[in-house]
């Protein structure tokens, strides 16, 4: 028997039914390996299926055919070794930063003891760096330092894998730079495996070991897959003379709008 994989989904196919219409087929045929500690992004075109993937690889959503397994194990519902991160912060605006995380380490790690526990949430608020905000409720911090809350509470529970659905879709570049820079940093320490939906060419090369480009709907699929040979640390602006940063740029650009492009957007 060959070595165990760590996150493989197989065949994957999702249709949605519609009252009085045949079923929407929106993807089908996905077959896709993923390592441990890999960074990967998958970038498409509005409604190719990026979040319905994702949603079934955290077991929010199940696939109509097809399989996914982690670690040999297939993926039925959602689990805390699966986190995710959405666009819009999900935290409870009733919690501060310090409590939002704290909840979230207390559900997955009730063997905790208080000082455990305090230190866990501690180290977390720390790597994103919201020490002087932890005791802030959501509504007294920017978009950017909620997004930071998001990600140290999905990594606090030590997921296998994190899911990101555009989670710097809705800050101006800037702070979405900053975030990018953070979401590295803390990649390089913590070394989760990690999936990112993102409409960002320039994103998705940064961040990514790999792109995985999806093809138009209905029946989208994995059209190609491009490998990203940059070492780490990356530099942003260093990359921008890089032959390799170009050479990704580019095929993305002619895979997003050349052989795959889309009228309506
Ligand atoms: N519950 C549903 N019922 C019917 N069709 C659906 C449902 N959910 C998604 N779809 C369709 O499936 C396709 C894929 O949707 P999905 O949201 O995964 O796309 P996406 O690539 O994430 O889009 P975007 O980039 O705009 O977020 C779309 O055509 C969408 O309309």
């Amino acid at each position: 028997m060959g070595a165990q994989k760590f996150l493989h989904l197989e065949n994957i196919e999702k249709r949605f039914p519609i009252p009085g219409k045949k079923d929407y087929i929106a993807v089908t045929d996905v077959n896709l390996e993923i390592k441990q500690n890999e960074i990967i992004s998958i970038i498409g075109h509005s409604g190719c299926g990026k979040s319905t993937l994702l949603n079934m690889i955290s077991g929010l959503d199940a696939q109509t055919d097809g399989y996914i397994y982690l670690l040999g194990k297939e993926v039925k519902g959602p689990g805390p070794d699966r986190a995710v991160v959405f666009q819009n912060h999900s935290l409870l605006p009733w919690l501060t930063v310090y409590q939002n995380i704290e909840m979230a380490v207390k559900k997955v790690m009730p063997e905790l003891n208080k000082q455990e526990l305090k230190e866990r949430v501690e180290k977390f608020v720390t790597m994103v760096n919201l020490d002087h905000a932890k005791d802030k409720l959501p509504d007294e911090i920017s978009g950017g330092m909620k997004q930071r809350v998001g990600i140290a509470r999905a990594l606090a529970i030590k997921p296998k894998v994190l899911l990101m659905d555009e989670p710097f879709g809705a800050l101006d570049s800037l702070t979405r730079a900053n975030l990018q820079e953070h979401l590295m940093r803390i990649q390089q320490n913590v070394q989760n495996t990690v999936i990112i939906i993102t409409h960002d060419v320039d994103e998705a090369v940064l961040l990514s070991d790999r792109v995985i480009m999806m093809t138009n709907g209905p029946e989208a699929t994995i059209g190609e897959i491009l490998e990203v040979n940059l070492p780490r640390p990356r530099n942003r602006v260093e990359l921008q003379t890089d032959p390799e940063y170009t050479r990704c740029r580019e095929a993305i650009l002619s895979f997003l709008y050349e052989k795959f492009a889309k009228e309506d957007e």
